[in-house]
This record gives C-alpha cells, sequence and structure tokens, in this order.
C-alpha cells in the first residue's frame, strides 16, 4: 500500500556510544560538527549548512548501536499520516512527545517492516546557520547531512517498502541473474537519502554527510593524520562508481561507520533515468578499480528496538556480494564487447 505522507529527506541520526568524551574529540575536534547542545547523557550535533537543532544525536550508552534513523516530512500532519501508515502496517509505533527529543517537536518512532528504529517528524528547534562562518568551518567544513546506508537481508523487499514510501531508485547493482546485491533511493533531489545494501540485517551500514569539495574530504584525511588518528580511516578517499561520488569512510571510536560525501548528482526530474551495474563491473564501487577493504561489507553497527534491545539479525539468502567479487572487491572488471576474463586485480586490465 502506498503511503500517503510527503518524506523531505533523511534528517538526523541517534547513535549510541560507550565513551561520550571520546567520541566528542572524534566528531567535534576532529571532524569538526557543530555541538547544538550537549549533557552528561547526550551531544547534539549539526552541520554547517544546516538550521535545525541536530543532525546527529551521540548518546552514551553500554552497547554501541543505532538507536534512530530519521526522516523529515513536509508538515505536522504529515507526522500523524505516517503514524497511521506503520499502524495499519502493524508495526510498532511509539507517539513521541515535543521534546522526547531534545530540539525535535512531537514525532512518531517505528520499527519499519525491514526491522529498522525509523522516526518521522516536522517541528523542530531552529538555531544559527553556520553557511558563512568561515572563521569557524575548519578544513573540513562539513555542509550537511547527506544520506543513511543499511544492511537488510532481501533487497528487493526493502527497495518496495521504500518505493511505498514514494522513494524513487536512482542506481542499483545487480548479476545477469537479477539478483539485486544494492540499490539506492531518493527523495531529496540527489543519489539517495537511503542505500540498501545486501548482508545480515537489520544493521547500520553508515550515516553519511556532505561537503562542498573535494579537497575538503582530503583536508579531513590530513586533519586525521595530524592527529595520529590515521586509522579511522577505513576506506577512500577515492571516487564512486555508483553515485560519482568523491568519497573517504571513517570508523568511529566505537566502530560506527561515518561516510564524508561530495559531488554526486541531481536526481530531481520525474523522468530520472535508473543505472543498473554488474556486481562483476570493478568500477562500480570504486571508479579508479581500487578494492573494497572486506570490512566494508562484513561489518556494521547492531540496531536497537523501541524498548532499547539490541534486534536479531536475519541472514542474507541471496549471494554475498563480497563472495560473488572473491573477497574484497576489484577481483574482477568488465569491459565493453570483450569476454569475461579470469578474475584480476581491480587495476590490473
Ligand atoms: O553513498 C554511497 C554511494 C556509492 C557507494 S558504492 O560503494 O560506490 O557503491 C556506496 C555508498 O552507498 O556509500
Ligand atoms: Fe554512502
Amino acid at each position: 500500500m502506498t503511503a500517503s505522507f510527503d518524506i523531505i529527506r533523511a534528517a538526523y541520526a541517534e547513535l549510541i556510544v560507550s565513551d561520550l568524551a571520546a567520541s566528542r574529540h572524534f566528531y567535534v575536534d576532529i571532524l569538526g560538527l557543530v555541538v547544538t547542545h550537549e549533557d552528561d547523557d547526550a551531544i547534539y550535533l549539526r552541520a554547517f549548512e544546516e538550521y535545525l537543532h541536530h543532525s546527529l544525536v551521540l548518546r552514551r550508552g553500554p552497547q554501541p548501536a543505532l538507536a534512530a534513523l530519521a526522516y523529515r516530512v513536509r508538515s505536522q500532519a504529515e507526522v500523524t499520516k505516517a503514524a497511521t501508515h506503520f499502524e495499519s502496517l502493524g508495526c510498532p509505533v511509539e507517539h513521541r512527545a515535543s521534546g522526547a527529543t531534545r530540539g525535535i517537536g512531537e514525532a512518531v518512532r517505528v520499527i519499519d517492516p525491514l526491522g529498522f528504529p525509523i522516526e518521522f517528524f516536522y517541528d523542530a528547534e531552529h538555531v544559527e546557520r553556520y553557511t558563512r562562518r568561515y572563521d569557524l568551518q575548519g578544513t573540513g567544513a562539513i555542509s550537511r547531512l547527506d544520506h543513511f546506508n543499511i544492511l537488510t537481508p532481501d533487497v528487493p523487499a526493502a527497495q518496495a517498502h521504500y518505493e511505498s514510501l514514494g522513494f524513487k531508485v536512482s542506481e542499483d547493482i545487480q548479476d545477469d541473474a537479477g539478483t539485486v546485491y544494492a540499490s539506492w533511493l531518493y527523495r531529496k533531489a540527489t543519489v539517495h537519502d537511503i542505500a540498501l545494501t545486501g548482508g545480515d540485517g537489520p544493521r547500520l551500514h553508515h550515516i553519511a554527510f556532505a561537503t562542498h569539495e573535494r579537497n575538503q574530504i582530503v583536508n579531513i584525511c590530513d586533519t586525521l593524520g595530524a592527529h595520529r588518528r590515521s586509522d579511522h580511516i577505513e576506506r577512500g578517499p577515492g571516487r564512486h562508481g555508483v553515485s560519482n561520488a568523491f568519497y573517504l569512510y571513517l570508523r568511529d571510536p566505537d566502530g560506527h561507520r561515518i561516510e564524508i560525501y561530495t559531488h554526486d548528482y541531481y536526481t530531481g526530474d520525474p523522468d530520472n533515468p535508473t543505472l543498473t551495474w554488474d556486481v562483476h563491473d570493478n568500477q562500480r564501487r570504486d571508479w579508479w578499480g581500487n578494492p573494497v577493504v572486506p570490512s566494508w561489507y562484513s561489518e556494521a553497527s547492531t540496531v536497537l528496538d523501541l524498548d532499547g534491545r539490541p534486534k536479531p539479525l536475519v541472514e542474507r539468502v541471496e549471494a554475498q556480494e563480497a563472495a560473488v567479487t572473491i573477497g574484497a572487491d576489484g577481483f574482477s572488471y568488465t569491459r565493453e564487447g570483450e569476454a569475461m576474463p579470469e578474475y584480476k586485480l581491480g587495476n590490473q586490465v
């Protein structure tokens, strides 16, 4: 059943972290996110272009996990429609009073059909937008939250759920038997607000923030080096095939994966075409053919239910992408008009 409420975009994530001070050092001192509010239990962070209270909540807890992914809807009336929709699906639904999350008005938090804790909100406190605060932005200058990436065992089923919420597919990865390994869907006019990565789930793969320029991503790498924290870098910097974005993947002190991302493309016209990649194309995940580190496929964050309990995992039945491309990515390539060769290193021709 197609939902009748209007989701605007991916808006904030709430992560449980085991050491608030260590997380503050990573997200504030190194990445440069702005502290809107902090107390003994939580830190509320935003990026420089954002005027809502936060786009990331770090909440202290015993077990690193995802507590919620939140989408902003177009009006407060849409929040009520969202609650009605997920109640009609038989999903657990929690009505949250204004202020249940500091800076957020009345909201609804559900466990969606994929097993993820998802919040829908509209009313939120406005705070200073640091767009022109070049005196504060530092070298990373992270501008806004861009997307969520989740691990889910059945990508077509997950895709159908998000399409029922009005999302459209921009790109996906398939094989010639039609197995779907991953897909990217959007509400805002960029490549995605949500990426569905085939794997045991529900787990959070990453949340991504955008910068305006590629050099700001390189500056973040240089800053990590200066802090002698280069071990936070998991993958990249590089250029994605899917999305065309320049990217960097980091792991925070608890292992939560954060992507820094820039330079994808506009998808706002109604006839925006879907681009399908062959799973054997070693340039799909890195346009330069660099291999994907195995941890990028295998490691991810636990998600919690509405009572704060870790969600049990459902194993993926279809082939795992990492296995199809022989461990790390890049051990195969496709080239127009040529037969599939034996597997080769990603940068071998
Ligand atoms: O945001 C993304 C865009 C592209 C890719 S991929 O590795 O190029 O498939 C991964 C990603 O989902 O993190
Ligand atoms: Fe991403």
